[in-house]
């Protein structure tokens, strides 16, 4: 949040930089009212604090100045005991509230924090017109929102965890929105696109003829993305060598252009999200466990759809809505069938999935009505295939498969290394091997 104190008096213009900048506001002062303009015109600021009494242009003139050029823009007016009355005015005219100059800052500071409040529940507002319901059932998911709001307070490298589809995309941005870069881009780049030279390329930028192909100068992301948000897609995808240089641009903030020497200063807020489970690739030697460490200062852990049902039935609201409106259908009836299915079914694609199977519904809706006949055959066949089951077995038998199989993929994840295997199941080198002959596992 961007404050502009302004007010002719230089030492109680400091305390209140010192105060407001100690909690994280970003804070600038002005002396007077032409000064504080001039700085308006150049630099959002969200909130003013002006002194009531100053030469020239008093508190309520530049109120009423500062809502021409942006009506958004708080004032909240400062004043002496002999001067309420006034302020009371200023109120009527637009500010905010107004604040008693030998009152304790306690007040002052819970309705900048009101403020900020209703900043943020805008910037909610106007994401869920963008086309995303953040709003939750689930104790979960509400979990992971509360996380995200917080974390878009702090610098602190972000990295978001979940299965394809569960909407990391969506709360990146969502992060984005909410945090002071806002007004600065979200630039996102999905890791996995591109072979590792190209990705480089792609992040540090290149000089006319550093390699073959490069005809041009080219500016990375890095340097491109200027103040805002970079969205590291599928970070988990990254190779190793460019795990390096990424960690050492996260040290020094500095970036060199490839085939240049010369160092830049970049500025950037990092989120990540993978899909994949990033101890696995530490433990497998895929993933650097000093870059993990560094990008997931919060780690925010998405749910997948299966695991926050309670949220279906809105989400299938939004999604016959959304696509109602971006394929001109009328939807006036949805079979019980389709509910059903839309209800029960287990989405291992999670939210995208869902939404595809409604777009799907609607495009192919006939007369208004959403039919079950044409529901996903395969997804139907799945959803009973459990009931389906007639072949009984003994228990035994069943947990030995399910036993073989799993020692099968720990196998796989050491690289066939036993002993590691043994290590990380806790059992004797000896049980295992005797588990490997007895399921034939080699
Ligand atoms: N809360 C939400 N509200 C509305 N739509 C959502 C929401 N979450 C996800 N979606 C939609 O679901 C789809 C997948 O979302 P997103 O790309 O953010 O998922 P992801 O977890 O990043 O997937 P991947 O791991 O495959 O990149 C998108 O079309 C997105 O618009």
């Amino acid at each position: 949040m961007n404050i502009l104190v302004v007010d002719d008096e230089i030492e109680y213009r400091q305390v209140l930089k010192i105060i407001l900048d100690k909690r994280g506001y970003d804070t600038d002062t002005a002396a007077n009212g032409e000064e504080a303009l001039r700085m308006i015109k150049k630099k959002n600021y969200d909130l003013i604090l002006t002194d009531l009494l100053m030469d020239k242009m008093d508190g309520v003139e530049l109120l009423k100045r500062v809502k021409k050029i942006n009506e958004n823009i708080q004032v909240i007016i400062i004043t002496g005991y002999g001067t309420i009355e006034n302020a009371v005015e200023a109120i009527k005219k637009g500010a905010y509230n107004y604040f008693v100059k030998s009152h304790a800052p306690g007040i002052l500071l819970k309705d900048i924090k009101k403020i900020k409040e209703m900043l943020l529940s805008k910037k909610k507002d106007k994401h869920l017109n963008e086309g995303f319901i953040l709003d939750s059932k689930s104790e979960k998911f509400k979990e992971c929102i509360h996380i995200a709001k917080k974390a878009a307070d702090s610098n602190a490298n972000i990295l978001i965890l979940g299965e394809s589809g569960v909407g990391k995309e969506v709360i990146a941005n969502y992060i984005h929105v909410c945090s002071s870069r806002e007004k600065e881009k979200f630039m996102p780049i999905n890791c996995s696109a591109f072979a590792e030279s190209l990705l480089e390329s792609e992040l540090f930028g290149h000089e006319k003829g550093a390699f073959t192909g490069a005809i041009e100068r080219r500016i990375g992301k890095l340097e491109s993305v200027k103040g805002g948000t970079l969205f590291l897609d599928e970070v988990g995808d990254i190779s190793l060598n460019t795990q390096v240089k990424l960690l050492r641009v996260l040290e020094n903030r500095r970036i060199e252009r490839i085939g240049s020497n010369n160092s830049i200063d970049v500025n950037f807020g990092l989120i990540s999200a993978t899909n994949k489970n990033i101890s696995d690739e530490i433990f497998r030697g895929s993933f650097r466990e000093d870059f993990f460490y560094r990008i997931s200062t919060i780690t925010i852990e998405i749910p997948p759809l299966r695991e926050r049902r309670e949220d279906i039935i809105n989400l299938i609201d939004f999604f016959l809505n959304k696509s109602k409106l971006k394929y001109n259908k009328e939807i006036d009836h949805v079979e019980d069938g389709v509910m059903n299915f839309l209800r029960d079914y287990h989405y291992p694609g999670n939210i995208r999935e869902l939404k595809n199977i409604i777009e799907m519904l609607v495009v192919l809706s006939e007369g208004g009505y959403v039919l079950e006949k044409y529901l996903p055959k395969d997804k139907n066949e799945n959803r009973h295939s459990l009931q389906k089951i007639n072949i009984i077995k003994p228990l035994k038998e069943m947990r030995n498969e399910i036993e073989a199989e799993y020692i099968k993929k720990v196998l796989d994840i050491c690289e066939n290394n036993i002993s590691k295997a043994a290590r990380e199941l806790k059992i004797s080198r000896r049980q295992l091997f005797n588990k490997v002959t007895e399921y034939n596992l080699k």
